[in-house]
This record gives C-alpha cells, structure tokens and sequence, in this order.
C-alpha cells in the first residue's frame, strides 16, 4: 500500500470536500421561513450538569483528544432533535454527492458572517456549555446538520482554522463509522482510528485531534439497517 498516494488523495479530497460545500450553501443560509418552521416546536431536552471529560477518554484510542460517550441523549430527547430537523423546509437542505446538509449559524469560508441559531440549536449549543465542555466565552454559535441514506459517507477532511477547534458531534437514528487518519506529523505506526458513533452519543474531539488528523465517516448501513444517519456538529466560529 502506497500510505503517501493515500494521504494525497485524502488531503486533495478534503480540499474538494470543503470547496465544495460553500458554492451550494451560499443560497441556503437558515431563512426566517426556516426558523419559523421550527419555531412552534416544544424541543424536549432536560438542562445538563457539569462532565468530567477525562471520564469520557476513549481507552483504546492513543489519539488523547477524543471522547466518546454513549446515551448522551435519550430517546425522548433524539425524537425531538429528529423531529425539528424534518420540520426545515426541503430547501433548507443542500443537497451533497453523498449525504445532504443543513447549516446554521452562518456560512463559513475564508470569512464568516454570523446569524442566529433557531432556538433548539441555541438550547443544545447552551447545554455544551452548560456541561462545561465549551467555555461561556465561546458558546457554540454553529451548527452542521448532516444527513446520511445508507451507504453514504464523509470523505477524509479537516474542520479547519475557521472554527475554535472543539468539536462536539451529537448522532441520531443510525450508526456510523468515524476514522480519524493522522496526516501531520505522519510516522509509519499511525493506523487509523476506526469509532463507531452510535445513535444518541456524543463525541468531542479537540487538540491533536482537531489539527493533526483528518476524520470521516462511512458504514451508515452496513448492518442492512435503512435508516438514515443524522448528526449535528456543534462548534464556535469566533468572531472578529
Ligand atoms: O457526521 C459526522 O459525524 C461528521 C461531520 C463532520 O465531520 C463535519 O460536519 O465536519
Ligand atoms: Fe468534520
């Protein structure tokens, strides 16, 4: 196996991947017509205490800025989520190669222009903090939706310097496979790091995590489930 093509490859499709989103995004910007639609929904979802992340290290992982944990959210709290991403009208989603997308907050690319969250993603954004894994100083202020149909995927990318490099990723309704893919600092022991995100958990990942490594997703369906993947990454894009 030639590992530097495969980096390459990676590196070029995580460029492709982030290019590529802003073109079709542009226009989608979360409208109040979509605000609205969520905006006479009850969101179910009880307030948070504070974590001890340390409790949530992934032990077999050697990446040490990973934490993994499972029933973050209940099943009362996922149908909520699940039910006020499906109330967005259909033109809230931008449509991928393989998986579509909602984004709030605002568009993000070499500059970032904020606009306010609907009000359930400002409830999930506060209990982060809430649960003392973001600072009050940098309160999510953005939020990725992503839907994935069996057999759909995330190819290998970074988040990027845009974002303050914390991520907290909430899945729903299916599993999905996340591999984290060292590609700074690369040595020949770097395997991947291969996390199955089940439905109702929640990972963080920050540090090394964030800037040395590419992550991705794949294996929505492969336990010939039909249900779609949705996860919500939440995150702070500082503002000037
Ligand atoms: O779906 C996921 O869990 C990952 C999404 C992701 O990497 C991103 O939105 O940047
Ligand atoms: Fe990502």
């Amino acid at each position: 196996m030639d590992f530097r093509k495969l980096l390459r490859q990676a590196k070029a499709d995580a460029v492709h991947e982030r290019n590529n989103i802003p073109k079709k995004v542009q226009e989608k910007q979360s409208t109040d017509e979509q605000k609205e639609s969520t905006a006479k929904l009850v969101f179910a979802f009880s307030p948070r205490t504070v974590l001890n992340l340390e409790d949530y290290a992934v032990p077999s992982c050697h990446i040490k800025s990973i934490y993994y944990m499972e029933e973050w959210i209940n099943e009362v709290e996922e149908a909520s989520i699940l039910e006020h991403v499906h109330a967005a009208p259909s033109s809230a989603w931008v449509e991928l190669k393989a998986r579509r997308l909602q984004v709030h907050g605002g568009l993000v690319t070499t500059s970032f222009t904020p606009s306010r969250l609907p009000q359930w993603l400002c409830i999930l954004a506060q209990s982060f903090v809430d649960a003392g894994v973001f600072h009050a100083k940098f309160t999510p202020n953005h939020a990725l939706i992503n839907d994935y149909a069996p057999g759909e995927e995330i190819l290998p990318h970074e988040d990027g310097p845009m974002y303050y490099p914390l991520v907290a990723i909430i899945s729903t309704g299916a599993t999905g496979r996340m591999t984290f893919r060292r590609h700074r600092n690369t040595s020949p022991q770097d395997a991947p790091f291969y996390l199955n995100l089940a439905r109702r958990s929640l990972l963080i990942f920050t540090h090394d995590a964030y800037t040395d490594y590419l992550h991705s997703i794949d294996n929505v369906g492969i336990d010939n489930s039909t249900a779609h993947r949705i996860s919500l990454t939440i995150r702070h894009v500082p503002t000037a």
